[in-house]
């Protein structure tokens, strides 16, 4: 395993400045390599930060120059870590959240999306979500894992909830502990609405890289827990099980992490 990384900003926007050229440089290395970048979206703060009343995504420096014309957006291919089973124009979509803020603004061709299916069950909407990251194993669009035999995506971008969720993995929810499934289902999220699909931790760990993009204040005590001296005792968060094959990095601002009280300097 890869050593943790910190990437700690003084504000919301700087992070998404430094964000930016991250996913940038990940896009042109795994496109070298192997031709392809995966990249797996989270919901939530990561996609859809409200500020002044504004929704604003913390990838918005990706649609702006010099990003926008200078990666080569046809070789993406985009998935949810998560998804609440609703309509896709449904306003709790994440795939709605990614597509108004994000998706929409780039050259991604429509079929390298994958979002959730609709008019399923959450049951039904994982089984078909895994079996759809199974055939593009299958098929070597997506490379598996080595050690694991999960998919295994270039880059997952992952939030964290106030009390420490990431995805739709839960405290005290049984799914945390998933150890076949690519994809299970929730059918009461304490976070509304109740009903979603999740990538499950096997299938995140596998991942190359995961950035972990946590800002603002509301997160500040999940992530003494997560990354203070003390993160290995007692009933792990969920945040603190993402553990990637690869590299794992933290984008912090000092509202999440305030320098008075600098937990994660590693
Ligand atoms: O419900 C969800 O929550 C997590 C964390 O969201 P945040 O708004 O607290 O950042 C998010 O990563 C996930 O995709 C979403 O469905």
């Amino acid at each position: 395993m890869a050593p943790t990384k910190v990437v700690r900003k003084s504000t919301e926007e700087e992070v998404a400045v430094v964000l930016a050229d991250y996913i940038s440089q990940r896009s042109t290395k795994y496109i070298a390599d192997h031709g392809s970048f995966s990249v797996v979206l989270s919901g939530g703060t990561l996609i859809d930060t409200l500020r002044h009343f504004v929704s604003v995504t913390a990838l918005r420096k990706l649609v702006e120059p010099p990003y926008v014309t200078s990666i080569d957006w046809s070789k993406w291919l985009i998935f949810f870590l998560d998804e609440r089973v609703v309509s896709h124009d449904d306003p709790d979509s994440n795939y709605k959240l990614a597509y108004d803020g994000f998706l929409s603004k780039v050259p991604i061709p429509e079929s390298n999306i994958y979002a959730i299916k609709e008019g399923l069950s959450p049951e039904e909407a994982a089984e078909e979500y895994e079996q759809r990251l199974k055939d593009l194993v299958a098929n070597k669009k997506l490379r598996a894992s080595p050690i694991t035999g999960f998919a295994k995506f270039d880059l997952m971008l992952v939030g964290m909830g106030p009390e420490g969720h990431v995805a739709s993995l839960f405290c005290w929810h049984f799914q945390r502990f998933e150890k076949e499934k690519w994809v299970t289902f929730v059918m009461d999220s304490p976070k509304p609405p109740s009903k979603r699909i999740t990538f499950t931790f096997p299938l995140i760990n596998s991942a190359s890289e995961i950035a972990m993009v946590v800002t603002g204040e509301e997160v500040g005590d999940a992530l003494k827990l997560t990354m203070g001296p003390h993160a290995s005792y007692g009933y792990p968060l969920p945040a603190q099980k993402v553990s990637p094959e690869g590299e794992l990095t933290w984008f912090l601002d000092n509202a999440a992490d305030p320098p008075r009280n600098p937990c994660c300097i590693l």
